[in-house]
């Protein structure tokens, strides 16, 4: 159950779109697909739902063209929401799993459990339109996957949602992946993209700018956050040597490292052989590591060791 793009280039007349790119997404696997506005993220979702052709390249799904597949192994919760205002919350969830070719039957307990599992049980009844914005992307969300596919593409699911139901999509989108469900996940809030995906693709005007492993993305920046709580100023921080800069935070100082070897001399420096009650070197947020990648120059930002 994989899904491998290779070589896969959309052009618009002579505006490339998509630019060569690849990835290869794993069975039960979460994959973030991350970009500023305009990278190419719906373009490439597009393509995979084979509503776009490809200019170039090709989009496999377990060793097929999506070109030659039914679309019911796959499911599609898009950016711009939408679900049929008057019609009820139940009517509207069968509709859609109904369109995928299931039965009224095989859909009862999955609707069932789902509503349960949203906290909607109470509004299966009613119409969507009267649905706060939250509810109705939770309704939405329980429509892309209600016929169970196998793949999943998911862009920004958790935009306007208040923390605890954000908690509870969350956790739904890890019962899918632990199921097996195979899917892409495209989101501008990095954190959410930290929590859930071990790969990822970052796409700049089209052009893949990395490919891989979150984990291994951190470890080419390094530790070079150092969080510390000290008596010292920032001026006086910003001058040690293999500081970047400084910020303060409400907890203290986080020092950009020019690379993680400073670490043990800036210990001695701060600390000066005192108790020190807070002084951690952390790997740069994937949120800082985007900023720097996308606004490099062309992309051509590189880490700074
Ligand atoms: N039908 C089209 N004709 C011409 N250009 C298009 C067409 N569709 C998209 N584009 C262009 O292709 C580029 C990629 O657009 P796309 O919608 O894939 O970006 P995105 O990464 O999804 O952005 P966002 O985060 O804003 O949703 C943009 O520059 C867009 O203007």
């Amino acid at each position: 159950m994989t899904l491998a793009l290779s070589n896969v280039t959309k052009k618009y007349r002579d505006f490339v779109a998509v630019d060569h790119i690849d990835f290869t997404i794993n069975r039960g696997e979460i994959f973030g697909l991350i970009g500023q506005n305009g990278a190419g993220k719906t373009t490439t979702f597009r393509m995979i739902l084979n509503l776009q052709d490809t200019t170039e390249g090709e989009i496999l799904w377990n060793g097929e063209s999506v070109n030659n597949l039914n679309r019911d192994f796959l499911g599609y919760l898009p950016e711009e929401r939408g679900i049929y205002p008057q019609m009820k919350v139940e009517e509207q969830l069968y509709f859609f799993g109904e369109l995928h070719g299931k039965s009224k039957k095989e859909l009862k307990p999955r609707i069932d459990y789902w509503l349960e599992r949203f906290d909607l049980e109470e509004k299966r009844k009613v119409k969507a339109e009267t649905l706060s914005k939250g509810n109705q992307q939770k309704v939405q969300l329980i429509a892309s996957f209600i016929h169970e596919p196998q793949f999943l593409i998911l862009d920004e699911p958790f935009s306007g949602l208040d923390p605890v139901n954000r908690e509870l999509l969350m956790s739904a989108i890890i019962e899918l992946r632990d199921k097996g469900v195979t899917i892409l996940f495209s989101s501008h809030q990095m954190d959410n993209v930290e929590e859930l995906c071990d790969r990822l693709c970052i796409l700049k005007r089209g052009k893949s700018l990395f490919s891989g492993d979150l984990q291994e993305l951190k470890e080419q920046y390094g530790k070079v956050n150092l969080r510390v709580r000290t008596a010292m100023t920032k001026p006086e921080l910003a001058a040690l040597d293999g500081v970047v800069n400084v910020k303060q935070t409400n907890d203290g100082y986080t020092l950009r490292l020019e690379n993680e070897t400073h670490g043990p001399a800036l210990f001695e420096r701060i600390g000066r052989g005192q108790y020190i009650e807070k002084f951690s070197m952390d790997y740069l947020s994937l949120d800082e590591i985007f900023k720097l990648k996308v606004g490099g120059k062309d992309g051509q930002n590189t880490p700074a060791h």
